[in-house]
């Protein structure tokens, strides 16, 4: 070596001294060698390190791995609008440049650090007669290399012996860890040695003390298994619909590897490798290194055992699952509601002769029950101008849906407006067709709701109320947002990947607050016909343990939740929701993308 070897990389320049102790010598030492000294090699490990020391660095973290695929989500959008204006031609015919997609390719490779060697396959069939082994050295950190029983974090692996062969092998690999950053070691490999001692008869506690007591750099002697690692990262999403913690998982092979979630959390899932332990990245997350979750199939066994060993679990509280058909809460809301064009379906517990129901609810409970909440494949969805999806209020009969509709309305009724419903109840003289009411004739209505056009129906007093979802769609096409308080039990009718609509549950405070504010603002009970009088305590009762079991039922459909307390406050949280309907690419259901 030249002077200049001086700055050369530590790790070349040890690779290149050790090489020089081979004693066997011959014409492949030799090109090595040659090849460790050249100028160009030193070049790209250089630059390699300047990537790696800048990755390390916060300020530089890639804000998305995929901006190729977003620029090319834009180009859809845009190809449908180009007509509209000479901007949008014009963004076009620039994200299409060679150049820019170059530059985007580029970043993607860099933020998904595809940067790391690979080494090739090494072909089987020269591994007839001799072993093949790889050396491969990996600085000690802060991330789990663990058997079963012990799980102390080191490179971002860890090992198992081998059912067979006895043997100490890779059990698995963290996505984003020190390993799989490496490309070096894949799963199945068999570890021979580590810093030089033998593994022979040892078991994974015995490695990972060995590992324990070593400092900086590690290096594993492995056999490599054949036809493994090097898969590129999977695209898949899901949402969560349950909460996870790791350490409280007494099934998790390495607690230091579990990846803890809540209901809602949108999780990166970067290997299914595993039937049962997933790998995955919270989205957003600022730690690329990925953490076990139970798999879909572990999940939704263990929720069957659960039930089965447990059916109070079902909603934890199950009183609240005897709801019966003739106290039901599905009559409209009409009379009572303070303003008539409301179509929410409201209790009035006091008027049992005036009930056909059309919901049945026995059967809707019984269906959701079968609903095994685990994950939701979910994909973003871009919002498109002049399109906005509808906003759909949720919640227990009183808690507050149609004040929070009314309030939100106000706020700008030329954007914000909620549909007319029909009835086919007869038409009064003082009332226009199409002010209150779209009024039909009840055969006509009937067939429309055997059609499926309605997205929510009921019947009061001998006639049909409901609001169809042409009408909802008309609101949409017409570039105002359609805000809709329905009654809880026409959400699976309305989750569709026709309506794509965005649902806020509205959820009562803790009961002291909820009588509290509602006896401060005299609020009237949706519980009495006349909407005459104040909630009673019983009723506050109910309209927290309907949440509670609307919550259970369809906790998994909701994109958000607005705790009815303070007005004002919930209503500025709605206001904030509703922009970002308008302004924000956000998870949906992936089969609404496709
Ligand atoms: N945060 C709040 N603080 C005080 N009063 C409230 C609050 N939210 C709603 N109210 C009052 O509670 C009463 C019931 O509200 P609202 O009519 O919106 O209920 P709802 O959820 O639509 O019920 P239903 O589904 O039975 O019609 C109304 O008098 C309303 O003004």
């Amino acid at each position: 070596m030249d002077s200049s070897s001086e700055h050369w990389d530590p790790a070349l320049t040890r690779l290149l001294a050790s090489l020089k102790e081979v004693q066997s010598g011959g014409e492949d030492v030799a090109f090595l060698s040659e090849l460790l000294q050249s100028k160009q090699l030193h070049a790209l490990v250089q630059v390699h390190n300047k990537i790696v020391a800048k990755g390390k660095d916060d300020k530089f973290y890639p804000l998305l791995s995929n901006a190729m695929q977003v620029t090319l989500e834009v180009f859809e959008l845009l190809h449908n609008v180009v007509s509209v204006s000479k901007e949008y031609g014009e963004l076009l015919s620039l994200l299409q440049k060679p150049h820019f997609q170059a530059i985007l390719c580029t970043h993607d490779a860099v933020a998904q650090k595809d940067y790391y060697p690979h080494l090739p396959d090494i072909p089987p069939e020269l591994d007839d007669e001799e072993e093949t082994v790889k050396i491969v050295q990996l600085v000690k950190s802060d991330e789990p290399l663990g058997g079963a029983q012990s799980a102390e974090p080191i490179v971002g692996a860890t090992i198992k012996t081998d059912e067979e062969t006895g043997k100490i092998v890779i059990a698995r690999v963290m996505h984003g860890g020190a390993a799989d950053r490496s490309g070096l070691i894949h799963v199945g490999d068999e570890v021979i040695e580590v810093n030089g001692i033998s593994v022979e008869n040892k078991t994974p506690a015995d490695v990972l003390s060995i590992l324990q007591s070593s400092e900086g750099t590690i290096t594993f002697k492995l056999v490599p298994s054949f036809g493994k690692g090097g898969s590129r990262e999977s695209k898949v999403r899901v949402r969560a619909l349950f909460n996870y913690n790791s350490s409280e998982d007494p099934y998790i092979p390495c607690k230091e590897a579990g990846l803890d979630f809540k209901k809602g959390d949108v999780l990166h899932i970067v290997s299914q490798d595993d039937a049962y332990w997933w790998q995955a990245r919270r989205e957003g997350d600022r730690v690329m290194r990925a953490g076990l979750i139970p798999s879909r199939a572990l999940q939704e066994g263990r929720i069957i055992h659960e039930r089965q060993t447990d059916p109070q679990t079902l909603d934890g509280k199950p009183a609240l699952c005897s709801v019966s058909v003739t106290n039901s809460d599905c009559a409209p809301k009409t009379p009572c509601s303070p303003t008539p064009t409301a179509t929410a379906l409201l209790p009035c517990k006091s008027t049992p002769k005036v009930k056909k129901v059309i919901y049945d609810i026995t059967e809707n409970d019984d269906f959701d029950r079968e609903m095994i909440p685990t994950y939701e494949e979910v994909a973003r969805l871009y919002p498109r101008p002049g399109m906005v999806r509808p906003i759909v209020l949720v919640g227990a009969p009183g808690v507050g849906r149609n004040e929070l509709r009314r309030r939100l309305i106000a706020t700008d009724p030329e954007k914000y407006v909620t549909p007319i419903p029909f009835t086919s109840r007869p038409q009064k003289s003082s009332e226009p067709n199409g002010k209150d009411y779209m009024f039909v004739s009840r055969e006509k209505m009937e067939q429309d709701i055997a059609d499926g056009k309605f997205i929510e129906h009921g019947e009061y007093k001998g006639n049909l109320y409901g609001t169809s979802a042409e009408s909802v769609e008309t609101i949409v096409n017409s570039g105002r947002v359609c805000v809709l308080s329905p009654h809880w039990q026409a959400l699976k009718m309305l989750r569709t990947p026709r309506l794509r609509p965005y649902i806020v549950f509205i959820r009562p405070p803790t009961h002291e607050r909820l009588v509290e504010t509602r006896t401060a603002a005299n609020a009237r009970s949706t519980f009495d016909k006349e909407c005459s009088r104040a909630f009673t305590e019983e009723e506050f009762s109910d309209i927290v343990r309907s949440s509670n079991r609307i919550n259970f039922l369809y906790g998994y459909m909701f994109d958000e939740e607005i705790v009815n307390d303070d007005l004002p406050a919930a209503l500025s949280q709605l206001l904030k929701a509703a922009w970002r309907v308008q302004s924000e690419p956000l998870w949906v259901p992936a089969s609404w993308v496709q």
